[in-house]
């Protein structure tokens, strides 16, 4: 069942991303249960959740990776549930994987190459659009010689929004963009999340670490056995909810 902690605006039909009632599985049963939810322009969107919750079920059906077997996903009003991966990405959305995220025997400038090489024309970020995400990733910018095996894992994960960034999306997909990441760069890449955000990027996100998302994000979601337990501001979400008691399934 969806519950909502706070009223929120009913879903237009310019919201960047939409769910109605997804169902998504692999065999028999379904993982995702009829979820549900309504991402605004230029929000960081975060779906938390325990273990085995669905949350990378959830990204990859959004992505186009994993069919969705019942209900809809409208990117911008426009129908996309059937609409296969490669060419969502030519609708304006792009997908950061948590893993394998970019070619490490290749350079860097190499990697951000490939990443115009398979869009339409009109996707490919223009110079300027290039210039500026360069501007907003100097580590990626300093490195560009380099090969990306030889990068940190931070550094890495840079690389890999920089080559979702070159095809202009309008909605980034990141799967746990933290994961394995020290305390540093964890600060720093959800801070490159906002700077994303400020290109006027809408941001879609699934994440383990909570206390660290959380701070960076405008909306929580909270997905417990492939169901939504609680949509609510991501400030709000420690404050007022015992977490622990929703994981287990517990009264919001
Ligand atoms: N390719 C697959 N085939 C069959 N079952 C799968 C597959 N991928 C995931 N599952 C199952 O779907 C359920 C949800 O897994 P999923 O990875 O989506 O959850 P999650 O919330 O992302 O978990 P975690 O936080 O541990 O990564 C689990 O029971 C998992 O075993």
């Amino acid at each position: 069942m969806t519950r909502e902690a706070v009223p929120r605006a009913a879903p237009t039909l310019t919201a960047p991303l939409e769910a109605r009632d997804l169902r998504v599985g692999y065999g028999a049963g379904d993982i995702l249960k009829g979820v549900r939810f309504s991402v605004r322009p230029g929000e960081i969107f975060t779906v938390v959740g325990p273990n085995g919750s669905g949350k990378s079920t959830l990204i990859k059906s959004v992505a186009g990776l994993v069919p969705i077997r019942e209900g809809a996903l409208h990117l911008f009003g426009q129908d996309i549930t059937g609409v296969p991966a490669n060419r969502r990405v030519d609708a304006g959305l792009a997908y950061v994987p948590q893993e394998h995220n970019v070619f490490r025997n290749m350079t860097v400038g190499e990697n951000l190459k490939l990443a115009t090489e398979f869009l339409s024309a009109s996707r490919v970020a223009t110079h300027t659009q290039r210039d500026k995400v360069l501007a907003m990733f100097p580590d990626v910018a300093e490195r560009l010689p380099l090969l990306a095996g030889n990068l940190s894992g931070g550094q890495r994960q840079m690389l890999a929004f920089a080559c979702a960034l070159m095809s202009s999306p309008d909605v980034l997909l990141l799967d746990e963009p933290s994961a394995g990441l020290s305390p540093k760069f964890v600060q720093e890449i959800f801070a490159a999340v906002q700077t994303v955000r400020e290109l006027g990027v809408t941001i879609f996100m699934i994440e383990q670490n909570v206390a660290a998302a959380l701070p960076f994000s405008d909306v929580a979601l909270v997905l417990v056995a492939g169901e939504v337990r609680l949509v609510t501001p991501a400030d709000r979400l420690l404050a007022e909810h015992d977490l622990h008691r929703l994981y287990l399934g517990e009264a919001a």
